[in-house]
């Protein structure tokens, strides 16, 4: 296929009557991860609930692999293959790995493709899923994702209360998913983490974009994400910024 797999054009996204996401355009291509940036309360988690289907997309046209979805339910969306890893999304505790998995597996997805990816939990397939770290949960989910033969995955900040060292895991396992046919579109308050595994980033301020560009751009520039983010940088404060936006 050629062209984005997923394509948003002047989509503009409501929480209940109240506006939040204004005249956004974005572009996923096939087999890379798309990173969407933005300090808290931009607006990053309303797009992608309008994206899935779970906020109301006012305006505007969302076409996965050329076919338009935003008339759709949540559902047909999820069926044409839109995986959806929603923030702070848990696993099924009382399950074990194997039966988290298959519960949502669906079309080609199969078991064996997910513990090829994540051997932390080949090892423990048997395993109650409340008996996992943090970070096997994590993986978890993200398996999930992957076993329901999704197009795209959008992935909703999967670090929180997370190590750096696991986040770093599971940034790889991102990558992996690419790897496997799977285009990704990802939000992660790790910002340069996440501008280390995506090739293109858009940073949303106020529900708006306001920087739309290749990942290598931001990469390290803490001072631009600082100005992105909260506004111009004052004098100085380079080395806050960078730490600000991780
Ligand atoms: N259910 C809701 N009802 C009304 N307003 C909401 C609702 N959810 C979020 N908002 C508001 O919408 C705005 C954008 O929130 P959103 O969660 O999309 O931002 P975000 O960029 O994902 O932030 P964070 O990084 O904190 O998750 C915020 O002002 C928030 O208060």
């Amino acid at each position: 296929m050629s062209g984005p797999v997923l394509a948003l054009k002047g989509v503009s996204v409501n929480r209940g009557e109240v506006p939040i996401v204004h005249d956004v355009s974005l572009d996923v291509e096939p087999g890379t991860v798309t990173v969407v940036l933005g300090a808290n309360g931009a607006g990053k988690t309303t797009l992608m609930d309008g994206i899935a289907g779970l906020a109301k997309a006012t305006s505007g046209t969302i076409q996965l692999g050329g076919t338009a979805m935003e008339r759709l339910p949540v559902y047909k969306r999820a069926q044409a293959g839109l995986g959806y890893v929603e923030q702070a999304r848990t696993v099924f505790r009382t399950l074990t790995v194997e039966q988290n998995l298959l519960v949502s597996r669906s079309g080609a997805g199969d078991l064996e493709t997910v513990y090829g990816l994540f051997p932390e939990l080949n090892k423990r397939r048997g395993l109650q899923a409340g008996h996992l770290s943090g970070g096997e949960q994590q993986m978890l989910v993200l398996g999930r994702a992957l076993i329901s033969d999704p197009k795209v995955v959008l992935i909703d900040e999967m670090s929180l209360g997370l190590a750096p060292v696991v986040v770093r895991r599971l940034m790889h396992a991102v990558k992996d998913l690419v790897g496997l046919g799977i285009a990704v579109l990802l939000i992660e308050q790790f910002a340069n983490l996440a501008l280390e595994v995506g090739a293109n980033a858009y940073v949303l301020r106020k529900g708006r974009v306001v920087f739309d560009g290749p990942c290598d751009e931001l990469r390290g520039d803490g001072e631009r994400l600082h100005e992105f983010y909260f506004g111009a940088v004052p004098a100085g404060a380079g080395a806050e910024a960078e730490g600000e936006t991780r």
